[in-house]
């Protein structure tokens, strides 16, 4: 077998940008050219985006796709490449890749296989390939084979799975293309990012690899393409049970090459590296898109010194480090669509984060130095006032409707809420003044039990840590004081979370209004990420938690009863990044009725059971 040079390229996409993404290809392109490459694989529906949603449903989406990989064909000389495209065939529409060789079109292959779990809804748009079926598709007045076929490069037999293809163990094409004894398996993905997930696929490659006696090139889509779902740009040649090559995920870069070689010899591949840095990695290049995508000018949060708020600004602190230091400083300027003379990372963070402490009488002095020191310390601009006088406006204002005064022991939530909400109108100025987003600090613990005031601290155009757990927050702020160098975080880290909603003197913690994070979160995953009902989850749970029965199957009947209750507000929640294993937004990942019985039935079998 010829030892072929492939290049895998991932690239960082955004529906409707036709001249952007088609000029992204040229570019991997002419780099693979000039480094003597002969086959380029790019991901999965690169041509257009992978998120471009319901434009898929419409006849003129696949058809101007069809139309940019005609234009691309003249700057294909002297290379073979794939590429990936939706192709409509009368009422279907069929996700392909199309394979060019030296400025010809070769043959499209469909996807054989629909990704339709967690994050994916692809039947919405794509129908299934048949496997074996291989027709003709009209190209501009010229026949091309369509379907389930397998190609010849320099005597190299090489065949597609198109991403989901390659997760369906018993069907997947693997098998049909093993039979045609091909030596080489292309992948071209558009796989979400979650933390931990690039173990599944290197040991999916590695069994994809040995069942198939090939080699196995891996090849997935990069940056926060069109909002929710982060790619991350993993790329892998594995062989024979092997990894042999695999490129560092979640780059800044608009397009990036790995060059492997089909020989048996390892190709320096790139270590895994831990969650908590993957996190990091992950959210600020996420945020470094939709700013950048969203033509906004930075960021606006509200800081409380808490945190949430303090992990927002971090992430900010961290995109600008990391932009800079994988980009340089005039490319991220560049992209990040900033003019002037900027000589320091915090001068950058400057310009791109305002953040407000907005104190009431509540407010303790400790989460005000903590905002401070924060803010000071990564660079972002600090603004301090106190919104009491507007608290005090609307309460009396409302105390004169209704005759009567507001206490606490009778109108508590409405008089911590209206502090919640006091601060949204002056922070959306700031974001108004500087178009600039305003950052929503909700954690998806908060969006489990709905734990967060609507149109309070719920305010904002994006979410960016409502994917991820509080317990993994808390643990995230120790681990980036350490690791990430950030001494800003040393007050932050020492603060119990509280909501600082209620008197002082009536000490409100997050933990004291619900139950311990680590135990939400227990509940959490075997309730939603497992899916089981609320006796199964304390059956589960009373072997291995050292709770009593009644606090347990309390905090349990709490969970589920605020969790139904609250499916509204996670409805209402700024977009946020997918992140983890699973997470609570109905656009992505776990959808619940807005209006249901609220486990009445269910609740009742637990308390009754002994
Ligand atoms: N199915 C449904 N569809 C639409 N709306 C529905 C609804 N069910 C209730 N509602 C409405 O929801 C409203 C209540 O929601 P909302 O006003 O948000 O308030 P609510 O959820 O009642 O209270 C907010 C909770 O969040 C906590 N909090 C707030 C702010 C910050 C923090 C923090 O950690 O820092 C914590 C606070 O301690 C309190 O426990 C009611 O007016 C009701 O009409
Ligand atoms: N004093 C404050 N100044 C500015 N913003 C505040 C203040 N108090 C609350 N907020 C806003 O409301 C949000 C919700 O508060 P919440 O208590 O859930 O988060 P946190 O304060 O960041 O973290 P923690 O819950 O760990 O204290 C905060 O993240 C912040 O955006
Ligand atoms: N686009 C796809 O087919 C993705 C599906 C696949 N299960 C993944 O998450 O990687």
């Amino acid at each position: 077998m010829m030892n072929l040079k492939i290049a895998a390229v991932s690239v960082n996409q955004t529906p409707l940008d036709w001249k952007g993404n088609l000029e992204r290809i040229v570019k991997g392109i002419n780099e693979a050219k000039s480094a003597d490459a002969d086959f380029i694989c790019f991901p999965e529906l690169s041509i257009c985006g992978y998120g471009s949603e319901d434009l898929f449903l419409s006849h003129w989406y696949p058809a101007r796709s069809l139309s940019q990989l005609k234009e691309l064909l003249p700057h294909t000389q002297g290379i073979t490449l794939a590429v990936g495209l939706p192709v409509r065939i009368e009422k279907e529409v069929y996700n392909t890749v199309a394979i060019i060789e030296d400025g010809s079109l070769k043959g499209f292959v469909p996807k054989q296989f629909m990704a339709i779990d967690g994050v994916h809804y692809e039947f919405r748009w794509f129908t299934p390939w048949p496997h074996g079926k291989l027709i003709e598709l009209d190209f501009f007045g010229e026949k091309i084979p369509f379907g389930d076929q397998i190609f010849n490069l320099k005597g190299v037999k090489y065949g597609f799975e198109i991403c989901e293809d390659a997760w369906r163990k018993e069907k997947r094409p693997g098998y049909r293309l093993q039979d045609r004894k091909v030596d080489l398996i292309f992948n071209p993905s558009a796989s979400h990012f979650a933390m931990g997930k690039t173990e599944e696929r290197i040991d999916l490659m590695k069994e994809s690899s040995k069942l198939f006696d090939c080699f196995y090139v891996y090849v997935n889509l990069l940056g926060n393409e069109s909002g929710r779902m982060i790619f991350d740009g993993e790329r892998i040649l594995a062989h024979k049970g092997k990894i042999l090559g695999r490129a560092p995920l979640l780059s800044f870069k608009d397009v990036v090459v790995s060059y492997f070689e089909l020989s048996p010899e390892k190709q320096n591949p790139s270590a895994v590296i831990p969650k908590e840095k993957e996190f990091v990695q992950a959210a600020a290049l996420a945020l470094f898109d939709y700013m950048r995508k969203s033509r906004s000018k930075g960021f606006v949060l509200s800081l409380s010194g808490g945190a949430d708020s303090s992990t927002c600004a971090v992430l900010v602190s961290e995109m600008v480090k990391r932009g800079i230091a994988e980009l340089g400083k005039e490319e991220f300027l560049n992209k990040a669509g900033l003019k002037g003379d900027f000589s320091t990372e915090k001068e950058i963070v400057h310009e791109l984060l305002i953040t407000a402490y907005q104190g009431t009488k509540n407010s303790s002095e400790d989460t005000f130095l903590s905002a401070k020191e924060l803010a000071e310390s990564i660079g972002a601009k600090f603004y301090h006032w106190e919104i009491d006088d507007e608290v005090n406006s609307y309460r009396s204002k409302i105390e004169k409707a209704i005759g009567r005064e507001l206490t606490w022991e009778q109108d508590d939530i409405t008089l911590q809420n209206i502090q919640a909400r006091a601060r949204s109108p002056i922070i959306w100025m700031l974001s108004n003044l500087n178009n600039a987003l305003l950052m929503a600090t909700s954690n998806r613990s908060e969006g489990d039990v709905g734990y967060t005031t609507m149109d309070g601290d719920t305010s904002g155009s994006i979410s960016p840590i409502a994917a991820v757990s509080k317990d993994f927050i808390i643990n995230w702020l120790k681990w980036a004081e350490k690791n990430l160098n950030q001494s800003g975080l040393a007050r932050v880290n020492a603060l119990q979370p509280s909501a600082e909603l209620r008197p002082l003197e009536t000490t409100q913690t997050d933990e004291k209004d619900l139950m311990p994070y680590p135990v939400l979160l227990e509940i959490e995953k075997l309730a939603i990420r497992d899916q089981k009902s609320p006796l199964d989850v304390y059956l589960i749970l009373k072997e291995e938690l050292t709770l009593d029965s009644q606090t347990l199957k309390g905090y349990i009947k709490k969970f589920y009863q605020l969790w139904a209750r609250n499916q509204w507000k996670r409805e209402r929640l700024a977009p946020s990044f997918h992140l983890d294993e699973f997470n609570v937004d109905p656009k992505t990942w776990y959808r619940f009725p807005i209006l249901s019985a609220g486990y009445s039935e269910e609740l009742k079998e637990l308390e009754n059971f002994n």
